[in-house]
């Protein structure tokens, strides 16, 4: 059994004659929080398509608790154990948060749309959808329709959303952007908690959001991991303040 839950090996990717990855190598252990940094444009969002199977690889191998995965379908990756949410809130707007819950859950599980009609029936997935209600505290809103959430609420749901299905690998993409310091001290807790004995990969802008619940930094520049280290030995390492952190440094301090 591998020592990584998820394992990036020299991937490369070009759009056309641009090569926006450019070798990049990562691992996240069991159990691990890791925030990817980097300046605009540097490919971390790239890096989770790449990862999540929406684009392929150039180059390169990804894998998923030792096993590659640069050849399977999104929704593959996802049954493997890798769940994602995306930096536009990905719910329906139209169903309850519950609905919402139970839709992730079942997707998970395989169901097809033509088994909708036996929902009720499907005690597994109410009752997890259940239980994550209660964990993303949004409880008192379960018949709420998604659409009438606060942001800060729909951004719960979105994490409740990538954890129901009970992904061992969770990828958030900028869980805490537009929100308020409150809402994203919030977020913090909620992530924090939920991701207890997974492994997260998390893209953020926020430095005192990364800094306070990586337990690495992935620095990403021009498509390149510069480095990958604890926030403390981040916040010092050279390179790294040369090529971004600078500025962004004395944001979390
Ligand atoms: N599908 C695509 N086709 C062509 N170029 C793309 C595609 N997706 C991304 N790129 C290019 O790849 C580069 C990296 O983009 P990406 O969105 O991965 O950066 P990022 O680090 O996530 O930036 P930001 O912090 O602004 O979200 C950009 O120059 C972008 O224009």
């Amino acid at each position: 059994m591998s020592a990584w839950s998820l394992e990036l090996k020299e991937v490369r990717k070009s759009f056309g004659k641009s090569e926006i990855i450019r070798g990049a190598s990562l691992q996240v252990a069991k159990g691990e929080r890791v925030a990817i940094i980097g300046p605009n444009g540097a490919g971390k969002s790239t890096l989770f398509n790449l990862i999540s199977g929406r684009f392929p690889v150039t180059s390169g191998d990804i894998l998923l608790n030792g096993n590659s995965i640069i050849d399977k379908r999104p929704f593959e990756i996802n049954r493997a154990g890798l769940s994602r949410s995306f930096q536009i809130t990905n719910i329906f707007h139209r169903l309850s948060v519950y609905e919402n819950l139970r839709c992730a859950v079942l997707w998970s599980l395989g169901y097809k749309y033509s088994f909708w009609h036996r929902l009720n029936g499907l005690k597994d997935a109410h009752e997890r959808a259940e239980q994550v209600l209660e964990q993303i505290g949004l409880k008192r809103r379960r018949d709420t329709l998604a659409g009438l959430l606060t942001y800060a609420e729909q951004r719960a749901l979105e994490i409740g959303i990538t954890i129901a299905g009970g992904a061992e690998v969770i990828l958030l993409d900028e869980p805490t952007a537009g929100m308020s310091r409150s809402e994203s001290d919030a977020a913090v807790e909620l992530i924090r908690k939920v991701t207890v004995g997974k492994s997260l990969l998390m893209v953020e802008h926020d430095m005192s959001v990364v800094f306070g619940l990586a337990d690495k930094i992935a620095v990403v520049v021009y498509g390149e991991v510069i480095a990958c280290d604890t926030p403390v030995n981040i916040r010092a390492n050279a390179k790294v303040q040369e090529a971004y952190l600078g500025g962004h440094a004395a944001e979390a301090a």
